[in-house]
């Protein structure tokens, strides 16, 4: 690069002003190089004036080179035609025979010649002159100027030529012209600084689209920056976050508290992983147990209950919290034990364990994201509400949902988003108002109402990211240089 730009000093020094293509033609270089020699010589400051020009040109199509090459598809048809003509089927074998023949036609070059079967066809005249290859040869080397611009109209229409515009420099001296360039700093030294050497030196323009050098830190998690965005949005929503920190719950916050029946099949192996050291949890608070037990057994507040055997044994069990309800539970009792309930938004982004089967988008242990607001007489209008400015942060509009069944929630319904990136909707979480059985043996008031919503947090992460393996997000398989590699994310961009 330095060669060729030294090249052009000279060239400019010994002849004077010269257009950049002319120089790429004289050096027998690409004009892109040329041009970013010229960058180069640019940088150090200003040697050479360059003047932007853009020229039209008309250059051969790959179709129009063939023709220049090989003859147009008319005459080909002509020469293929022997002094005592050829059958009709026979001539369109050859390439490009159905323009080539109907043109040679109206030309008036051939004639077919229908007294004999199978027709034949017959030279019209002695001998043409291919003036479509003549013209495309002058114009392939440059020159059009004796080519009218009908024909030129014409060969364009017929796809054998095209107009392209060239983008070029006209150079000529500059003020500080040299034929060297000397090399340009890139640091400021103390030494430059005190020897004042620096006043005659030339510096290096900051370049400030320079991608940076990769930060020797640690990186953030694709999974660790989507939380961060979903978190800022809880925060900017006015929600305050729950404490997580317990992935050991038991059976009573997990389930008896949320009035999931102690029959319910979540409860059972297949879905949720027991802790056998220590197996239970003996610390409750007592009345509210009581009331619980009675509200599963007996009924309550308005309902029947199930009316089973409640066993204490059961909700003592210990268990990998199955879902962050859990927490949200935890969080409204206590709400429910101030001396004064006030009006509550809690969200949480954190794990949860189930014994799934594991495949291409399931995992034992996943993250979920939990919004709950507690306030006097919330309504579903309310829900749908806090879902359509959730979703809108989140840069989605289209929202749908459908009737959904959890043993604390009434009603429940299932949150669909429109994806307009994969063109589908996308079932994305699942949301309602717990239920009085759920919240009137905490001692909430009867007129507070609860909305809820939960989502996962892989999935929209392996949307974000174009994921379709979750063991490519998380896991042992995971690539560091992923990590490293993935943007920040915006959610809604
Ligand atoms: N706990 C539910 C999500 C949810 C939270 C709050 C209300 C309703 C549903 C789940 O695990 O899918």
């Amino acid at each position: 690069m330095a060669q060729l730009a030294e090249s052009i000093l000279n060239y400019v020094s010994q002849n004077g002003d010269v257009n950049t293509i002319k120089l790429a033609k004289h050096f027998n270089e690409d004009h892109q190089k040329v041009i970013g020699a010229l960058k180069s010589i640019q940088a150090h400051g200003d040697l050479l004036l360059a003047e932007p020009v853009s020229e039209k040109k008309v250059e051969l199509t790959d179709e129009g080179r063939l023709v220049a090459e090989n003859g147009n598809h008319e005459a080909n048809i002509f020469k293929a035609v022997p002094q005592d003509g050829i059958p009709q089927a026979d001539l369109m074998k050859i390439p490009n025979a159905k323009v080539g023949f109907s043109k040679a036609m109206s030309a008036g070059w051939i004639v077919v010649d229908k007294s004999i079967t199978p027709p034949l066809v017959k030279r019209k005249v002695p001998e043409i002159e291919d003036l479509v290859q003549n013209h495309l040869k002058v114009i392939e080397t440059g020159g059009t100027s004796n080519i009218s611009e009908k024909d030129k109209q014409d060969y364009k229409k017929r796809k054998l030529i095209q107009e392209v515009i060239i983008k070029s420099y006209d150079l000529k001296k500059g003020p500080e012209f040299s034929t060297s360039l000397t090399k340009l700093e890139t640091d400021l030294t103390g030494e430059m600084l005190t020897t004042g050497s620096w006043k005659n030196l030339k510096f290096k323009d900051y370049n400030f689209d320079a991608l940076g050098a990769p930060l020797e830190s640690g990186y953030l998690h694709p999974l660790l920056k989507v939380r961060s965005e979903f978190r800022q949005i809880f925060l900017e929503m006015g929600f305050s976050e729950m404490p997580t920190n317990n992935y050991v719950e038991n059976s009573f916050w997990n389930f008896d508290a949320l009035f999931q029946p102690q029959q319910h099949p979540a409860r059972d192996a297949h879905d949720t992983f027991f802790i056998s050291d220590p197996p239970v949890s003996t610390k409750f608070p007592q009345d509210y147990l009581e009331r619980v037990k009675k509200v599963h057994s007996k009924g309550g507040y308005g309902s029947q209950g199930y009316g089973y055997d409640w066993k204490i044994e059961e909700a003592q069990k210990n268990v990998l919290r199955t879902h962050t309800t859990a927490v949200s539970a935890r969080m409204l009792y206590k709400a429910a034990q101030q001396k004064e309930f006030k009006p509550i938004k809690l969200f949480s982004i954190d794990k949860t364990f189930r014994n799934e089967t594991l495949d291409a988008t399931h995992l034992a242990e996943f993250h979920q994201v939990e919004g709950v607001i507690a306030d006097y007489g919330l309504t579903l209008g309310d829900l749908i509400g806090v879902f359509a400015e959730f979703f809108k942060k989140l840069g989605i509009d289209q929202l749908e949902f459908k009737p959904a069944y959890n043993p604390y929630t009434e009603p429940s319904m299932e949150i669909f988003c429109f994806h307009p990136g994969l063109g589908k909707w996308i079932e994305t979480g699942n949301s309602g108002i717990f239920r009085p059985e759920m919240l009137l043996p905490m001692g909430l008031p009867e007129d507070v109402c609860v909305i809820a919503w939960g989502l996962s947090l892989e999935r929209p992460t392996m949307i974000k990211y174009g994921f379709n393996n979750i063991r490519d997000l998380v896991g042992p398989k995971v690539d560091l240089e992923m990590v490293q590699r993935s943007p920040i994310c915006r959610l809604n961009k």
